[in-house]
């Protein structure tokens, strides 16, 4: 952990500022490396820049690392915000697997890591503001507001033109996994399933795309955040290299306010169709489809079940189905009051991995990923989110994501499979889930 702070230290020192609100492009643009990114449909939308501080850790302690890092950092401070949506959060995620991050593209990636970032601008509904952060030990009030006029003429002034470049175009496509083999390993896994010692898994598969041009990111990054506003979006450039994992993703692993917790329970899926007519058939047909709501009750039992040792009550809406830009979910909303104060990572510990992208029970399931899944999940699948000062926090589980490099992008996806699963249903259901990042990948027609 990078905190060098002696006791005689203020501590943290933030201060933001209202300013005139800068395009996503200029501001993007502006903001020093390495930059995070956060926006989420009930959250503003957060730019980061460098970082005031970063956490990482590694191995099965991980959240417990990073938890005492981050109740150091925040331990004393003397923060003026401005605004709630402004105020200091540490973001950041944690790889699926203990251990993880070993392979390409993960190399520059951490087991864990959060950044408090150094300069943050923050899209809220009562303005932009801009912040500065320090907690360096010769930090004192009268430089970060120092710092923060000159980040204000930076952003300001910043000459980007919104012209958003075309999308970069594919020029080859090389698959983790062709039919062939994606056919043996689900039947192998199906069968493993009737055999009776695991009860459903989710396989996945890596896509990398040879881009054409140089892959845009503030473009990119704009426009999915445009396009998906009921999802969590992120983005995270790690510290070394010129990599960024990013996506839109539908599925909320756990929020907590105070005492209050959010959570979804999403698995099951089919395709939208042409007309709204067709949506609605197909919407009908999820609903009534065993298979597909015995794979997702595994998910919101499951949930529940994990939830229950720390919560004073829980409460789970009826199953409904989520619709989004190409496919439709099956989805329960979960809410739970706790039974005392605790920090947003516990939960996120409890619940990772959810058999939405893990399976059940957790042990077979994650040993049979190990052994089949020909590539490193890294941060796919995994916990992405923020936390604050407080212990409070939302997680999203980092699905519809992909690692991109200045030429050439890493897309990942996967299903849940339980016994009556289709080989070739499931490799469609796969196709369908890599087209939001797709979508932004291939040339404009
Ligand atoms: C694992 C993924 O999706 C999960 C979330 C929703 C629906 C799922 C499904 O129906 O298989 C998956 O459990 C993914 O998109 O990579």
């Amino acid at each position: 952990m990078d905190l060098p702070r002696p006791t005689s230290s203020p501590g943290l020192i933030s201060r933001s500022i209202r300013i005139d609100p800068p395009t996503f492009g200029a501001a993007f643009e502006a903001l020093p490396t390495p930059r995070t990114g956060w926006s989420a449909p009930d959250d503003a939308l957060v730019l980061g820049g460098d970082a005031a501080a970063t956490i990482t850790a590694t191995g099965t302690d991980r959240f417990a690392e990073i938890r005492m890092g981050a109740d150091e950092l925040f331990e004393s401070g003397d923060v003026h915000a401005g605004t709630e949506a402004a105020r200091p959060r540490l973001f950041g995620g944690f790889a699926f697997h203990e251990g993880g991050c070993s392979g390409s593209p993960w190399e520059p990636f951490p087991e864990a890591r959060f950044v408090l970032p150094r300069v943050q601008v923050t899209f809220a509904d009562n303005g932009t503001w801009l912040t500065v952060n320090d907690a360096s030990t010769d930090a004192t009030a009268a430089t970060v507001e120092e710092r923060l006029d000159r980040e204000r003429t930076a952003i300001e002034g910043s000459t980007v033109v919104d012209d958003r470049p075309p999308r970069p175009g594919i020029r080859e496509r090389r698959r983790t996994t062709d039919r062939r083999a994606w056919k043996r390993s689900v039947e192998a896994a199906i069968e493993r399933i009737r055999n009776g010692d695991l009860r459903k898994v989710v396989l996945a598969q890596a896509l990398e795309a040879e881009l054409a041009a140089t892959f845009p990111r503030a473009a990119t990054l704009e426009r999915l955040t445009a396009k998906y506003p009921d999802c969590h979006r992120y983005w995270f450039e790690p510290d070394d290299g010129e990599a960024m994992f990013f996506g839109a993703t539908p599925e909320r692993l756990v929020s907590l306010r105070g005492r209050t917790v959010e959570t979804d329970a999403l698995a099951g899926t089919t395709g939208r169709g042409e007309t709204p007519a067709e949506d609605e058939w197909l919407a009908e047909e999820l609903l009534a489809d065993s298979k597909n709501v015995h794979e997702h009750d595994l998910v919101a039992e499951t949930i529940r079940a994990q939830l229950e040792p720390y919560a004073a009550s829980i409460a789970a809406g009826s199953r409904r189905v989520r619709r989004l830009a190409t496919v439709q979910h099956l989805h329960t909303p979960i809410t739970a009051e706790l039974d005392a104060d605790r920090h947003v990572l516990e939960l996120v510990e409890a619940l990772h991995p959810t058999p939405a992208v893990g399976g059940l029970p957790p042990a077979q399931a994650l040993e049979t990923i190990h052994e089949t899944e020909p590539f490193d999940r890294g941060w796919y699948a995994a916990p992405v989110g923020w936390i604050d000062a407080a212990g409070n926090g939302a997680f999203a589980v980092a699905i519809r994501s992909a690692v991109a490099e200045p030429t050439r992008a890493t897309l990942f996806a996967g299903v849940g499979l339980v016994a009556d699963s289709d080989p070739d249903q499931e490799w469609d259901e796969i196709q369908l889930k890599y087209r939001p990042i797709l979508d932004e990948l291939e040339a404009d027609r």
